[in-house]
């Protein structure tokens, strides 16, 4: 009878071993984002970390339909991702100028989109455009708060519900015989959504901003779920009014910290000493790092990816009933997590409190209603 430590310790070793193959990329076959020949409809491309996933994508091939509202920025956006592109000959790029927080503009975007990519909706949708503006949330005006909504969240629940629509339900319906077998037309599509790490863990001076990323973050778990009902439709010998689309549809987030962005530059402007001090220590990353790690966890498959390792760990200890990665690497993430917040919880807390305490009453912004 082997006694309770050889187990434990061979269970121990083998879960080693086991590690050590993941890191080495042993159980990641293959690239799961695969771009080349294929359209992405990116929003919020025109500066920032969307300027540089535009770029990238084009490097691996893909065409790009860049979507913001201020058309000189796309047109320079647009000018550096077909300078990068791989396939110069074939690959395309167009500009939308659109302000995303509208339905009506969605619809127009998305419908002006397919009838540039010769009738088909692109393979690709990424809801990537948003914004904060921070700042205590008792000198944050309702309007503010109800405009952080509708461009962190709104503007992406819009466009995955044209696109989904459009994808599972096409005007022209899908006829067996216009499906190649194995080509392009059934790889998979993918809709991703940049969220925030603020919706795994929200700090002072972001309560108007959290709610938006952490709707989104809903919004893909329920859609993630909602999505097999479809991609299981595709199998079924049971034939209802519709055809199926001949091809799965993949959902995905991802989730940044700070991003050296125009974008941080102007939400600096707003945010509180007590938020500057919570996140002194998020390690930063400049765009391209931020875009290459968004897509490095496409590749791999990932349901939903952390850009960096406080990223990382931040997501693994607010998983709930989120799909998993990786079951092994997640729960041992999970372990470490919650030890780490018996130590993280009171220095956020206490840095608050603190600030309180040293600096008293927090000036009012008089012009708030
Ligand atoms: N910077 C950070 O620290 C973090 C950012 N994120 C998220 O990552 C994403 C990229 O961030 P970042 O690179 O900083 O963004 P930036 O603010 O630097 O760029 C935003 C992009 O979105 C476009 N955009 C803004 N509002 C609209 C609108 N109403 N309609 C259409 N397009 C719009 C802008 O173009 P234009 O103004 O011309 O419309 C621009 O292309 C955002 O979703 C952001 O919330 C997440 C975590 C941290
Ligand atoms: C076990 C887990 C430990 C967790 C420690 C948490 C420390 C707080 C870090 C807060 C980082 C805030 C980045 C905001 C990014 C963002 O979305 C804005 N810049 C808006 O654009």
């Amino acid at each position: 009878m082997p006694d309770l430590l050889s187990i434990g310790v061979t269970l121990l070793l083998l879960l080693v071993v086991y590690l050590s193959l993941d890191i080495m990329g042993l159980f990641n076959w293959g690239n799961k984002f695969q771009v080349e020949g294929r359209t992405v409809l990116l929003t919020g491309a025109s500066y920032g970390m969307g300027r540089e996933i535009a770029a990238q994508l084009s490097s691996r091939g893909a065409s790009v339909i860049l979507v913001a509202r201020n058309v000189s920025k796309l047109e320079s956006a647009l000018a550096y991702a077909q300078s990068l592109a791989k396939s110069p000959s074939t690959q395309r790029f167009h500009l939308i100028s659109a302000d995303v927080t509208s339905e009506a503009e969605n619809k127009r975007l998305l419908a002006e989109a397919t009838t540039w990519n010769g009738g088909r909706v692109p393979e690709i949708v990424w809801t990537n455009a948003g914004s904060s503006v921070p700042d205590l949330l008792l000198n944050t005006s309702v309007e503010t708060m109800r405009s952080q909504m509708e461009l962190n969240y709104w503007a992406a629940a819009y466009l995955a519900r044209e696109t989904l629509t459009a994808w599972l339900y096409p005007t022209t319906p899908y006829s067996p015989q216009s499906v190649e077998k194995g080509g392009q037309s059934e790889a998979p599509r993918h809709l991703i959504f940049t969220s925030s790490v603020i919706a795994f863990v929200n700090i002072a001076g972001y309560a108007a901003y959290g709610p938006a990323k952490s709707a989104m973050r809903a919004l893909a778990d329920g859609l993630r779920n909602e999505i097999l009902l479809y991609n299981g439709a595709r199998r079924s010998s049971t034939s209802t009014g519709q055809a199926p689309a001949p091809f799965d549809v993949n959902i995905h987030s991802v989730f940044p910290g700070t991003i050296k962005s125009p974008g941080f530059e102007q939400e600096n402007k707003t945010k509180h000493a007590v938020t500057h001090l919570l996140e002194a220590g998020d390690p930063a990353q400049s765009e391209a790092e931020c875009a290459t790690a968004c897509i490095q966890g496409l590749e791999a498959g990932n349901y939903s990816t952390g850009t960096n390792w406080l990223s990382k760990l931040m997501r693994v200890s607010s998983l709930g009933g989120t799909p998993r990665n990786n079951w092994v690497l997640d729960i041992c993430g999970q372990w470490v997590a919650s030890i780490v917040w018996i130590f993280v919880l009171p220095d956020l807390e206490g840095k608050v409190w603190g600030w309180g305490k040293k600096e008293g009453m927090p000036a009012r912004k008089t012009e708030l209603s």
